[in-house]
């Protein structure tokens, strides 16, 4: 429910069936199950579709990455993000992973090039850099499917998808000049605030910085 939350919070992000009720397990779960992403993509596209998610449904998945910001792939880079906009659930991350001309600070996972070319993925992932409806639409169905993996009491859930907020369908960035120079390698200490979800310009203010 919390990251239905967080999706639908995010701008242009879809409202995605919830459903509450979870029997949630005290045991963390064990390390090293996340997928490698060093992995080649016929091994990612396995993992997942030994858990019912086929390529159409992992291509979709994998745009969550449009607001994630990398801290341990390359600590170095620590909070360098997947594409230009981590504030915002655009299609850019799927134009961004197969461009080469993308600013400085954009860090593609490995894992990601290695998807957007793989055969059985590359059209559809080519197919979502023109239609974020289509997008948003094909994840929202795919993360109900992932978010009930596992879930032995799946029929003892209420669903509660009318309490999520509304989605934001336009957004303007007032950060985005501020965002376009941090893109560019500058202003490092930015990442965190953007991550936080901050109003940059006016921790750019605090911070007593200016755009020059
Ligand atoms: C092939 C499968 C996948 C691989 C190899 C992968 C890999 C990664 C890596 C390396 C990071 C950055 C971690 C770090 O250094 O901080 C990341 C972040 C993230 N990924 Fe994935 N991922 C995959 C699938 C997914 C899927 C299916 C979703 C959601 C539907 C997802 C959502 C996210 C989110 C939200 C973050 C940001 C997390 C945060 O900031 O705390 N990923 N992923
Ligand atoms: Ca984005």
């Amino acid at each position: 429910m919390g990251a239905n939350v967080a999706t639908v919070v995010c701008p242009l992000g879809p409202r995605v069936r919830s459903f509450v009720g979870r029997k949630d397990s005290t045991t963390p779960a064990v390390d090293g199950l996340l997928p490698d992403v060093h992995a080649d993509a016929d091994s990612l596209i396995q993992l997942f579709k030994d858990k019912t998610i086929h390529e159409h449904g992992l291509t979709a998945l994998i745009g969550a990455h449009t607001t994630s910001q990398q801290l341990f792939v390359d600590p170095s880079r620590a909070r360098d993000p997947q594409d230009s906009t981590p504030g915002v659930w655009d299609v850019l991350f799927y134009n961004q992973t197969v461009s080469d001309n993308v600013p400085q600070r954009v860090f593609k996972l490995p894992s990601d090039v290695a998807l957007a070319a793989h055969p059985n993925i590359a059209p559809e992932w080519k197919k979502f850099i023109t239609d974020p409806e289509d997008w948003n639409e094909d994840y929202a169905k795919e993360y109900v499917r992932l978010s009930l993996l596992g879930v032995d009491n799946i029929n003892q859930l209420t669903e509660c998808t009318k309490v999520l907020p509304p989605a934001i369908k336009t957004f303007n960035s007032p950060d985005s000049a501020i965002i376009k120079a941090w893109l560019k390698g500058r202003y490092d200490v930015l990442g965190k605030y953007l991550e936080n979800g901050d109003l940059l310009t006016g921790i750019f203010a605090l911070l007593g910085l200016s755009l020059n």
